[in-house]
């Protein structure tokens, strides 16, 4: 998705934020809404989805198989219906959607045939493909192992036992379990190879399955689903914790105070994680009735960060632009998987935190990073939303940082630069 829009100056704190910042849905909890939805034999209300490029290509590709999605504004409104082809679906550079969907479009009648932007045909797809054709899907991808792909969908997938690489995205086993209730034998996936990353986005995806009444075991690398049918019912989709993280960060970087209501007292949701990582770098956090608030030291004032981020890879860019602004070094592990995200992110992050005179440097699986002044300059953001995120953190106590492209952070928060504008008001 790159685009021409002009670069967009990050704005500078004149002051400590005092701020609350209501944040739109969760992109991982919608789109496992959404394909929970349009697999259950009764009708189904998502209420306050994401609204946003990964959601919206969700219900699309949906809607292009049959599903009935309709809008009130405040809620999604899906109606069972018969999956069919032939489709066409985009699924952009969206990783829920190109591991979530093909699942899907395996169960349906008709051919489904599924592309993506650029960059979507070289994130890591292989290991889905051939578990689909181990369950007895049949997909041609012209021997790519990657997109774009078509999927023959027969009406039905008869399932069983699988094992998978799932090293490079938790969403390789995410997406096989999703649709598996309506797999003849149901699904049991084993994962052989390097640890799975994001694990609490498998526990999201399990503790969804489950509400909407599907069975599923559980094993150390083994995942067990059931034969059922999915009930309808209604979702509430909580804030997007992993997009606090820039919010959040704005209260360390400003010595400000940031408030996020609607926390959720208990999730899955990785960015509950911030709660620990804030903290362990000297903010103040706390979570009560009026939601999380997160009051920080200043910039320069704040420690550096030593964490494996290996369950919680997304907070990455905004934890480094963090790290770049503390006031000792941080090392970032547990990440190599990132190199398969929207960009290659360690590489992208080293290259624009070093542009801006910063001293990061690429580790086998993270991030080294040395705190140092930083100038401004342009930084680019690789179609990557959380570049944007990260570029605007660091805009807060660096003069003249121009964000190429803001627009790609369209892809979860299309209300980021007025949301953030919102923030700097309250400076
Ligand atoms: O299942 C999900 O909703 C997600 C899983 C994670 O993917 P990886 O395991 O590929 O990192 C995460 O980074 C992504 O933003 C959302
Ligand atoms: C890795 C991410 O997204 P995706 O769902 O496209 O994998 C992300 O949002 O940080």
């Amino acid at each position: 998705m790159s685009s021409s829009s002009p670069h967009w100056p990050a704005p500078v704190a004149d002051g400590p934020v005092d701020a609350t910042v209501a944040l739109p849905g969760s992109k991982s909890m919608t789109n496992r809404a959404l394909i929970l939805a349009a697999l259950a034999d009764e009708p189904v209300c998502v209420h306050r989805p994401l609204r946003s490029r990964d959601t919206e290509l969700m219900a699309d590709a949906l809607r292009a198989l049959g599903v009935g999605i309709g809008d009130d504004g405040d809620d999604w409104q899906t109606l069972p219906g018969e999956l069919r082809g032939p489709a066409r679906a985009d699924v952009g550079l969206a990783g829920t959607v190109m591991r979530f969907l093909p699942p899907v479009a395996a169960l349906a009648r008709g051919e489904v045939a599924i592309d993506g932007d650029p960059r979507a045909r070289e994130r890591p797809m292989g290991p889905l493909i051939g578990a689909l054709r181990a369950l007895g899907a049949q997909i041609d991808d012209g021997g790519r192992g990657a997109l774009p792909f078509t999927v023959r969908g027969t009406g039905a997938v008869p399932g069983g036992a699988v094992t998978i690489d799932a090293s490079g995205s938790s969403q390789l086993v995410s997406g096989l379990l999703l649709a598996a209730p309506r797999f003849g034998e149901g699904v049991e996936v084993r994962h052989e190879g390097p640890p799975v990353p994001s694990a609490p986005h498998l526990a999201m995806t399990v503790r969804m399955l489950r509400d909407a009444g599907a069975t599923v075991e559980t094993g150390e690398d083994l995942w067990r689903v059931a034969p059922g049918p999915l009930r309808g019912g209604h979702w509430t989709i909580e804030p997007d914790l992993s997009n606090a993280a820039q919010f959040l960060g704005a209260a360390l970087v400003t010595g400000g105070r940031v408030t996020v209501p609607g926390w959720p007292d208990a999730t899955t949701q990785p960015g509950d994680a911030l709660r620990g990582l804030l903290a362990g770098m000297g903010a103040e956090v706390s979570l009560g009735p009026d939601g999380l608030t997160v009051r920080g030291p200043g910039a320069g004032e704040y420690a550096g960060l030593e964490a494996d981020l290996h369950e919680v890879g997304e907070l990455t860019p905004v934890l480094a632009a963090l790290a770049a602004l503390a006031g000792s070094p941080s090392r970032l592990t547990g990440i190599a998987h990132l190199r398969g995200h929207e960009t290659d992110r360690l590489a992208a992050l080293v290259a624009e935190l070093n542009r801006l005179g910063g001293d990061a440097r690429e580790l086998p699986d993270g991030l080294e990073i040395r705190p140092r002044p930083l100038r401004g300059g342009v930084f680019r953001t690789y179609d990557d939303h959380r570049m944007v995120m990260a570029a605007a953190v660091l805009g807060l106590a660096v003069p003249g940082v121009e964000v190429e492209n803001p627009g790609t952070v369209g892809k979860t928060m299309p209300n980021f630069t007025e949301l953030w504008a919102s923030l700097r008001a309250s400076a």
